[in-house]
């Protein structure tokens, strides 16, 4: 069975990108591309980081009307990613046309809280405190607008696979024990977010800050 850990290369470094999965394609299940590598090259580097033969999470975060919404997805489906990203709060209706946009074989997941939010940070945005709940609420919403799954942290995730037993679920905010946790607020370690009930993992740091690389997505993948 393939790792369920997708590794973050957040760099707008292609050649960077490029030599840490190469270094560490033997420990991770796929490889996720976010805004910071997607501005500084597009669609042609996720075309070249393609070339290396691992799923491609294309970490996009789209959030708009659902016309905007969903003709930025119909742009990306020549890249056929395996995984796409949205924003649970921009409604039902941008997700269900997100949906009907993306290609047959790539999974449509809706972040929810984003993992560097808490409770506090809630309250000021307007939202009534409990991450938790507001998880349970935009999970539910994916579900009935027909996702395949969500972005939640492992806080949430046994949670959040009771109302939604055949969803997807991808958990960010992973840290190995006594690691910095740096930005993120909603943390857990990558054994005990699988054991939750995570579909895969999204570690970045973690090990693209690491000395070695390698030795560290072999350490992760030996803890699962
Ligand atoms: O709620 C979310 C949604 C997405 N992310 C993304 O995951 C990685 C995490 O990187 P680390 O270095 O392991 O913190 C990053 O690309 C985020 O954009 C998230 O963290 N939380």
């Amino acid at each position: 069975m393939s790792s369920p850990i997708y590794v973050a290369l957040d760099t707008p470094d292609i050649e960077r990108a490029k030599a840490i999965a190469t270094r560490v394609r033997n420990h991770v299940g796929g490889i996720k591309l976010g805004l910071e590598f997607f501005s500084a090259n597009g669609r042609a580097g996720v075309r070249e980081m393609a070339t290396l033969g691992l799923p491609i999470f294309l970490d996009l975060k789209f959030h708009d009307i659902p016309n905007t919404v969903a003709k930025a997805v119909q742009a990306l489906r020549p890249l056929e990613p395996a995984i796409i990203t949205i924003h649970a709060s921009g409604g039902r209706a941008m997700m269900e046309d997100a949906k009907a946009a993306a290609p047959l074989g790539t999974k449509v997941v809706a972040v929810t809280v984003l993992t560097s939010l808490d409770e506090n940070d809630l309250t000021s945005i307007g939202l009534s405190g409990d991450p938790h709940e507001q998880v349970m609420r935009l999970t539910e919403l994916a579900r009935d607008a027909g996702l395949d799954g969500v972005v939640c942290s492992g806080n949430e995730v046994t949670a959040a696979r009771k109302l939604w037993p055949g969803g997807f679920f991808v958990v960010p905010g992973v840290r190995p024990a006594g690691g910095p946790i740096g930005d993120q607020k909603r943390v857990m370690t990558p054994r005990a977010a699988l054991d939750a009930g995570a579909s895969v993992l999204v570690v970045g740091r973690p090990i693209t800050q690491a000395d070695d690389p390698d030795m560290a997505a072999r350490e992760i993948e030996a803890t699962l």
